[in-house]
């Protein structure tokens, strides 16, 4: 089974360490090979540019993708959403498969939002210039990287304004009198910014996805590779709490612990005085150690360990 994956660019780094996370070890030689293989012999990993991924995975060259859902958008996909037994589900945001030009009817799966890259599609234009909604972008001219979305936008909001692709410093091109307007990619909006530009109209969100064609959905391999994500992204906001408390007081410490199911009790030796002491473990979610601690403190608990958890399978 194939995972292709960003050579490149801002999702690079933290794909493969993802990958890593999951335990998909990559075992490879040299930096800019197209491909490598992984601790498991039926997994290999193909390396391509974030926005060719729906496509390798479309065509069968790759079986599952991760990439940006703009990306998938733009391929023309018709992407699903999958439902939680991962049976395809309904579809998500504008993708009728007209809206990049696609034509072939192959749908791609959003299986997991792996939760980077996070970013929004968005219009903008000059601030203070004459474009203060997409009305007035009638017979105007907007840039972008993004032309199959843009084109669906505009015919879905009744605009008649022409596109103008650029392949990069899309924002600049506003002020060297390409373009009226753009639509362009903002996380934290700094871009935008320094280039005087303002937010018109929102047109997708996206963040970076694990994508299947829809006939391996419900392979085996497949499932395997998306359940090892999912552990990692579950256990990402838990810690794993360690303490020790006399036996005595187990009660209290069971209920000041929120933790998953109920939490792991041992015994340990008694104390200097031979009262009886439990060893606990449990899992909080990271929001709660700071006040789960001072409670615990409170009801008697000693020695309290807290750590990061690398997976956690339900
Ligand atoms: N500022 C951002 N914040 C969050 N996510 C972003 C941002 N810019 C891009 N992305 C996401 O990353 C994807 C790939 O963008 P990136 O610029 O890293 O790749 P690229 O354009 O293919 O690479 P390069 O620009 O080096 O050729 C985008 O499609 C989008 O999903
Ligand atoms: O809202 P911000 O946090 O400022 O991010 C937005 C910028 O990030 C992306 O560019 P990128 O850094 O990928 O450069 P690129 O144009 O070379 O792809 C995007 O094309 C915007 O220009
Ligand atoms: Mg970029």
């Amino acid at each position: 089974m194939r995972i292709a994956v960003p050579n490149k660019g801002r999702l690079h780094e933290p794909t493969i360490e993802l990958l890593e996370r999951a335990g998909l070890h990559l075992e490879r030689t040299a930096d800019r090979q197209l491909y490598a293989d992984t601790v498991d012999p039926d997994v290999s990993i193909l390396f391509a540019r974030a926005a060719d991924i729906p496509e390798y995975v479309r065509d069968g060259a790759a079986d599952l993708g991760i990439t940006g859902l703009d990306q998938a958008v733009e391929s023309g996909a018709v992407v699903e959403r999958a439902a939680a037994a991962g049976s395809t589900g309904e579809s998500e945001e504008d993708t009728d498969g007209d809206g990049a030009g696609g034509t072939e009817d192959t749908p791609l799966v959003d299986l997991l939002d792996l939760g980077y890259g996070t970013c929004r599609l968005v219009l903008a234009a000059p601030e203070d210039g004459e474009i203060g909604s997409v009305a007035d972008l009638e017979g105007r001219t907007v840039a972008t990287e993004f032309p199959g979305i843009t084109r669906s936008y505009f015919e879905t909001v009744g605009v008649d304004a022409e596109i103008v692709t650029v392949t990069g410093a899309t924002e600049l091109t506003p002020h060297v009198e390409m373009a009226d307007a753009i639509v362009d990619i903002t996380s934290t909006g700094t871009t935008l910014k320094v280039n005087r530009l303002a937010v018109i109209d929102e047109v997708l969100e996206s963040s970076v996805r694990l994508f299947a064609r829809s006939d391996v959905v419900e392979d085996g391999k497949v499932r395997e590779v998306m359940t090892a994500l999912e552990s990692v992204l579950a256990a990402e906001d838990k810690r794993y709490l360690m303490m020790n408390a006399p036996t005595a007081k187990l009660p209290d410490v069971k209920d000041v612990l929120p933790g998953l199911g109920g939490p792991t009790v041992m015994d340990v030796e008694a104390d200097e005085n031979g009262d009886g002491m439990v060893a606990v473990h449990a899992v909080v979610d990271e929001g709660d150690v700071f006040s789960t601690i001072t409670d615990l403190k409170a009801v008697g608990a000693t020695g309290i360990l807290v750590t990061e958890i690398e997976r956690l399978v339900e």
